[in-house]
Formats: structure tokens, sequence, C-alpha cells
């Protein structure tokens, strides 16, 4: 299980950006971190990373994050960050095979091809694999990097809103491929996202962040709420359950 205890960061010392933020993530489970902008979001997942150091605790079990165990952190972790640079005139299969970067040698195995193979197979994007990253739309660069990040194995994955600039069956198709790998592969995953609707559709568990503190937390029929989303976000907002599907309608700005 991934554990934080009252995480607290600031980038200058006069702006506290988390405030003792204390949650957990577990194995073969979603966590959807959701909340307006500058909340924290993309911080707090920085600080679960190895990219930033934060006071209080994150561990995974026995294994508490420290400068001294960057690269075993480094090991258990795949971190999609929002903005990645893809300007770079590599095929997309050599980009992927870049997540193994870390257990290959001077020879590339039939493993690690295998790999990537089945990896691209099953994000069903291996009929990009011989085309420049850098040619790629935003969506299946997209992909791609995700492809990247799975590609290492991690027990922990870090996703920074997945579905930025997604259409809505690219959307639902990279939702559905996250379930995937986090159920078959039992990875704890830790996502952002600004679609409450698809939060409540695929999470497990939501994270509200607001102001870099844990607002409420909880499953999603349990927390998402119009009063929540109110206090939180300003808006009003009805919320239509039928089934599974789960549709938070924004209706207008909040009279606070
Ligand atoms: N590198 C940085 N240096 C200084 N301040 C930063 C830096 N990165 C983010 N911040 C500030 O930290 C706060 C939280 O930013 P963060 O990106 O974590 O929010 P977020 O919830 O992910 O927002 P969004 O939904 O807009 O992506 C904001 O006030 C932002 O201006």
């Amino acid at each position: 299980m991934l554990v934080t205890e009252n995480l607290t960061f600031a980038y200058t010392p006069t702006f506290p950006v988390l405030r003792g933020i204390t949650m957990t993530a577990l194995p073969g489970k979603i966590t959807a971190v959701i909340g307006p902008n500058a909340a924290g979001k993309s911080t707090l997942l920085k600080c679960l990373s190895h990219m930033e150091g934060a006071k209080g605790i994150v561990r995974w079990g026995d294994c508490i994050k420290n400068r001294k165990n960057r690269a075993q952190w480094h090991r258990l972790i795949g971190y999609l960050p929002q903005y990645h640079d893809m300007r770079t005139r590599m095929t997309a299969f050599e980009f992927v095979l870049l997540g193994r970067l870390d257990d290959l040698s001077w020879r590339v195995g039939d493993e690690e091809l295998d790999l990537v193979m089945s990896i691209l197979k099953k994000l069903g994007i291996a009929h990009l694999a011989t085309r420049y990253v850098d040619e790629l739309s935003g969506g299946q660069q997209q992909m791609t990097s995700l492809a990247q990040t799975l590609v290492s194995s991690p027990h922990v994955l870090l996703l920074d809103e997945p579905t930025n600039s997604l259409d809505i069956k690219n959307e639902l198709q990279m939702l559905d491929r996250i379930t995937f790998f986090t159920k078959e592969h039992n990875i704890a995953t830790v996502m952002t996202i600004h679609s409450l609707s698809q939060a409540a559709r695929c999470a497990d568990h939501v994270v509200v962040l607001h102001e870099g503190r844990v607002e409420a937390s909880g499953a999603p029929e349990d927390i998402l709420n119009p009063e929540l989303i109110r206090s939180v976000y300003g808006v009003d907002t009805r919320i239509i359950r039928d089934g599974p599907d789960y549709a938070v309608i924004p209706r207008s700005i909040a009279q606070l």
C-alpha cells in the first residue's frame, strides 16, 4: 500500500502548496485525485515520485522514501507527467523501450523487445511502433508515454491528467486500459483528473484536494455530492446516477 502521512511541501518558503496530506492508495485500485486548478494535485504526484522531496512520510510497505533510496524508489514508481516533451527523432517502439533503461545492457534481449510489443498491443497502439513520436498526434503521444511508463512494471503508477487532449473515445479507452493494467498487475494507481464524471466512473477511491489540503476522501458515490462540489469548486451541479453511470453536470457558478 502507498501511504503518505502529513505530507507538507512548498516551492517557496512563504507559500505552502501541500498542507499535511494523509492518504493511502491500494494495490489493484485506482485513486483519483481531484480538485480545482492550483489545488496542488500535480505537486502531490511529484512528491510521491522521485522528483520532489517533502516533509512528512511517503512509504510503500516498509520502504520509506528518502534521499538515500532515490534509485530504489524510482524503480517502484511509474510517473506520467502532465506535460512531456516528445520532440525527439525516435520511433514509438524505441521511445517505449527507453522505459526499460535501468534494465538494459549493451544488447537488448528478445524478452525486452517482446515486452515492449506486448504493452503496445495491450494499449492498442502496436500500429504506431515504427512511427516517429514527434510526428504523432497529442493523443497518440499520450498513449505512447503511458506505454513507456508501464514497461518498467511499476508497483505504483502516478498519472497526471492522462486523459488530457483525448477525444471521448480515446478518453474512455485510456481509462479502461489504465483500469485493466491496475487490476491485472495489481498496481496502486494514483491519477489526477478534472472530469468528475470520469473520476466517479473509474476510480475506486477519490481524494479531493482544496488549497493543498484533503477536503474529503472515500468511494466516489459516498463523497461526490453537490454540497462538496459547491464548496470546493464554487459551482452548482446536478448529479445523475443510473446504474453504473454517474454524471456530474455543471449548472452555474455558485452564489457563495
Ligand atoms: N515549479 C513551481 N514553482 C513555484 N510554484 C509552483 C511550481 N509548480 C507549481 N507551483 C504552484 O503550486 C500551486 C499548485 O500547483 P499544481 O500544479 O500542483 O496544481 P494543480 O492542482 O495540479 O493545478 P492544475 O489543475 O491547474 O494542473 C500553484 O499555486 C502553482 O502556481
